[in-house]
């Protein structure tokens, strides 16, 4: 019997374009992604949280193709959702369920969980992070960073491959950061971690750098880093983009 060779866990993003109107959010951008760590870095506007969102198959492109271990995420969402969570930026857009533990119970239904385990589930990973008596919490009593920390523990509850976290800590208290760092870090599944922060891609495998919705860097951290800021240093304040 011949080896059956192993499904491709990478992220292959193939020419893609991405139009909102006449503003091209994305341009021709091709990346072959096989890291375990990869930062996505750039400035406001740049195209980060529109590549985030194609990789997670929540938008097509307009041109190309995104695959995550071979399957087509915006076409094949069944699949795409055992093979991509994302984390986004402001936890309002993705909570839905009034209680914490019907949030996180939620993708663990998708994935074809019984009512019971993934009540479980849910309260497994609130107790991971020592929020167990977050159980029964309406979301709405919850501040913004914990909020956060709830469409977080959602996405890690569902173990998907890839992690899409956009701005992960932002709104988070030291401690907080630092135990979610410790976790993440610990995860087997590959993470693009979207970040204004260079030094949350300390460690990191692989750096890529989005400028007005083209690659402008790629490669190990360092160099990319070293050359994002300096061309960040020699845009200066007159060029602030707000
Ligand atoms: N839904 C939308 N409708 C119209 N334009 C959009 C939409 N989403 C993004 N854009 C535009 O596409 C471009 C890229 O936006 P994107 O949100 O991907 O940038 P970003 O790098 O994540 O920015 P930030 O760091 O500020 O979050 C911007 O010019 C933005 O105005």
């Amino acid at each position: 019997m011949t080896a059956q060779a192993a499904p491709s866990t990478g992220i292959e993003i193939t020419g893609v374009t991405c139009r909102f109107g006449t503003r091209e959010a994305l341009r021709d951008v091709s990346l072959s992604l096989s890291e375990r760590r990869i930062g996505i870095i750039g400035r406001n506007g740049s195209g980060k949280t529109t590549l985030s969102r194609l990789i997670a198959g929540l938008i097509a492109p307009d041109e190309g193709d995104v695959q995550v271990a071979g399957v087509g995420v915006y076409k094949d969402r069944k699949a795409a959702i055992r093979n991509v969570g994302i984390l986004f930026q402001n936890p309002d857009h993705q909570i839905i369920f009034p209680t914490v533990e019907e949030e996180l119970a939620f993708g663990l239904r998708q994935l074809g969980q019984s009512k019971a385990e993934a009540r479980d589930g849910a309260r497994a990973m609130l107790a991971r992070f020592g929020r167990g008596e977050w159980h029964d919490r309406p979301v709405d009593s919850l501040s913004q960073g914990q909020r956060h920390l709830v469409c977080l523990m959602a996405v890690l509850a569902m173990e998907p491959r890839v992690i899409v976290l956009d701005e992960p800590f932002s709104g988070l208290d030291i401690p907080t950061t630092r135990a979610l760092r410790r976790h993440l870090d610990a995860l087997p599944a590959t993470l693009i971690h979207v970040t204004h922060d260079p030094a949350a891609l300390i460690g990191y495998d692989r750096a890529i750098w989005l400028d007005q919705g083209r690659v402008a860097g790629d490669g190990p951290v360092d160099t990319v880093l070293d050359r994002y800021l300096a061309a960040m240093q020699e845009a200066g304040d007159a060029d602030a983009d707000l």
